[in-house]
């Protein structure tokens, strides 16, 4: 099995790099937008915001599966980038699909919360109603669309508020603010559940094996769109003080920050958020009989690998 990996620089794909499954489950080749990858070695080269520039290092690769971690996801930049985040969320994935599909070749790609409005006060399921609040979440149900329109046998993954020890994202942001300031004030009327990229890379794997294992009959039943999210819920602002609360007690920080709750509306930003991004994770724990813990078990996970990584705070 050949697989090639896109976004191996991003937070996702550094995740599935640094944990080997997939090197150990064939031929792995990763590609960044610039073929250099985060260790300084040389990739492949796949730009997605040339979709037209895909087809040819996909006849060169010849992968078998393609696992897409690579996307625009600057949710408040999208507002003044839509074109640009149209093509690399969503036209890129179609050309992906549309090679997949020709080539008989597996998609794995994520998507997110973000394509609902957040209107709903109970779990979405993955036939809901989508509808995005904005251009970031309109790209991504675009590249949602434009891969089950392919035809390529494909897993796609929602999944939400995505962190882990390196890259850019929430936990790292309030860790940063944190050592610089007295107090934050953190949204806490947004409701969702925090996914480190270790859950997202095992649970990926587990379909993975699922899908390679299945019949044809079983994969038309596995093929589509899944719900990926550590289960529990939070909101910004609990997952905020949660983050400081384990800081503090393992060494990273001093002291912790205040941490105010506010309301959305006290937090102006260019695109609007969901205010209920939680996704029902059940299906997908019964259909791959992977368990998706609590979004706490992988928060103490990747705080107790900063510690270890950091010399303890003063
Ligand atoms: N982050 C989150 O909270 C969530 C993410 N998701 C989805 O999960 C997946 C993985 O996200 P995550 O790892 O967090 O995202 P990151 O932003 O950490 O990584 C995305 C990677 O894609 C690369 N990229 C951006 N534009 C291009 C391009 N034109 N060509 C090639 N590569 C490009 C980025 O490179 P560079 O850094 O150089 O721009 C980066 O390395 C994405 O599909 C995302 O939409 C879903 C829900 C939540
Ligand atoms: C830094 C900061 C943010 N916030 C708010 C803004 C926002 O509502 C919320 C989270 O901020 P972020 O900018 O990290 O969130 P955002 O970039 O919107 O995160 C999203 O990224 C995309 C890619 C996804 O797919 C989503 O699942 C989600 O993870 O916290 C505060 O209230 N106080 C603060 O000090
Ligand atoms: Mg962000």
């Amino acid at each position: 099995m050949r697989t090639l990996l896109l976004g191996a620089n991003g937070q996702l794909g550094r995740t599935f790099l640094d944990q080997g499954e997939l090197a150990a489950r064939g031929e792995l080749l990763a590609a960044s937008r610039d073929g250099v990858l985060v260790d300084g070695s040389r990739g492949e080269v796949a730009d997605l915001s040339v979709p037209e520039s895909l087809p040819a290092l996909l006849d060169r690769v010849q992968p078998d599966v393609i696992v897409n971690t690579a996307a625009y996801t600057a949710v408040d930049r999208a507002e003044q980038e839509e074109s640009l985040a149209s093509r690399v969320n969503g036209e890129a994935v179609g050309a992906l699909g549309q090679w997949a599909a020709a080539h008989g070749a597996l998609v794995i790609h994520y998507s997110t919360d973000y394509v609902f409005d957040g209107g709903q006060s109970q779990p979405y399921e993955v036939d809901a109603r989508t509808a995005p609040l904005g251009a970031y979440g309109r790209s991504k149900l675009a590249g949602e669309k434009a891969l089950r329109d392919s035809g390529a046998d494909h897993l796609i993954f929602r999944t939400a508020w995505v962190y882990a020890a390196h890259g850019h994202n929430f936990l790292r942001t309030m860790l940063r603010l944190g050592a610089e300031r007295e107090e934050l004030r953190v949204v806490a009327d947004q409701h969702g559940a925090p996914t480190d990229t270790s859950l997202i890379v095992d649970a990926s794997l587990a379909a993975l094996d699922h899908w390679l294992a299945a019949g044809s009959v079983e994969r038309r039943a596995l093929r589509g769109t899944h719900h990926l999210v550590a289960s529990g819920a939070t909101t910004w602002h609990g997952f905020a003080s949660a983050i400081f609360a384990q800081a503090v007690s393992r060494g990273l920080l001093a002291r912790a920050p205040r941490v105010l709750p506010i309301a959305t509306t006290d937090y102006p930003t260019p695109a609007q958020r969901p205010a209920w991004s939680l996704l029902d994770n059940q299906a997908f724990q019964r259909r791959f009989a992977f368990a998706l813990p609590d979004w706490r078990e992988g928060l103490d996970k990747v705080m107790a690998g900063l510690a270890r990584s950091t010399p303890t705070a003063g």
